[in-house]
């Protein structure tokens, strides 16, 4: 599911959106308490307009900041909620195949992804993230989140129009099959920023052809405790459940069922930027 985290996503996806792109807009979101779901679009051809996407919270759940990331760029802002549905492009989706990107909160996803965004600046796009939460005062529906209503947002869930979706605070969050979809038909890559048990659900999804799985490890839980707090974005508390929650992500990423198709661990930040970069849009890719 889109991140969601027992802090809300959105200010998460749209913290990290503005940090990768250096926009104003952008989305994601996440389910999980600490992280969600970020979702981005690299073109893998020259584009000519802008997009906007990313998010993953819960995962987007650990940081408050982190929800999904999403960026918008104007022209999709606007738009309005895509009629999400389980079928899927399945053309545009194989030609352009998403890449699901995960570890735990404090990993350097953002960071990562900030250099990625950087060194391609006119590649990304992003998806937007379907709520049932209450726009904030600030939010327009459409740029940062879709904004439906509790029954939509089921009768979406019972159409598989997510890939993945989860409950945090009370309120839905999902990434929709249409959002990410969009992305692939205008000849973009989505990256969809998403926490594990997202990961799971994408990888389980019954008409989603299966994305590309990248998880990002820390070189040691020594290491990431240190991070965590060095970002010092969160209060004791905050950190705790993140490192807490950690172990349960090693874990799964080290389990057979783990879908993952690469594992990065990042120690060296531009050893670890070279590995994803080369994962995503490297020769083999
Ligand atoms: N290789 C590295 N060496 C040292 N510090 C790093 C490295 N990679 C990331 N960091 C730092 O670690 C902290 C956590 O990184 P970041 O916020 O990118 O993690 P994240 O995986 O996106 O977390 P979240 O899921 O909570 O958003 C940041 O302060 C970042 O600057």
């Amino acid at each position: 599911m889109p991140l969601t985290l027992p802090q809300s996503s959105a200010p998460l996806q749209q913290s990290l959106s503005r940090q990768l792109l250096g926009l104003g807009a952008c989305r994601a979101h996440s389910h999980s308490p600490t992280t969600h779901t970020r979702t981005l679009a690299l073109p893998s051809a020259p584009l000519g307009q802008t997009h906007k996407g990313a998010s993953s919270t819960l995962l987007r759940s650990l940081r408050l900041s982190s929800t999904a990331r999403c960026f918008a760029l104007s022209a999709l802002t606007m738009a309005p909620p895509p009629p999400a549905t389980g079928t899927v492009d399945t053309h545009a989706i194989e030609t352009n195949r998403p890449i699901v990107i995960s570890g735990p909160s404090g990993a350097g996803k953002s960071t990562i992804l900030k250099r990625l965004f950087e060194e391609f600046p006119d590649k990304f796009g992003f998806s937007i993230s379907h709520t049932t939460r209450s726009p904030r005062a600030s939010e327009k529906h459409g740029r940062e989140y879709h904004f439906v209503t509790k029954e939509e947002f089921l009768d979406l869930v019972d159409q598989n129009g997510f890939i993945e979706h989860a409950q945090f605070g009370g309120n839905h969050y999902g990434t929709s099959i249409k959002a990410v979809e969009d992305i692939a038909e205008q000849g973009r890559i989505c990256i969809l920023d998403i926490e594990m048990e997202g990961v799971k659900q994408v990888a389980m999804h019954p008409t989603f052809p299966r994305p590309r799985f990248l998880f990002l490890s820390p070189p040691s839980e020594e290491v990431l405790e240190q991070r965590l707090r060095g970002r010092a974005s969160d209060k004791e508390e905050a950190i705790q459940k993140r490192l807490k929650q950690s172990k349960v992500e090693m874990e799964f990423a080290k389990s057979p069922e783990a879908p993952h198709d690469k594992i990065v661990v990042n120690d060296d930040l531009d050893k670890a930027y070279q590995e994803v970069r080369e994962f995503i849009i490297g020769k083999n890719a």
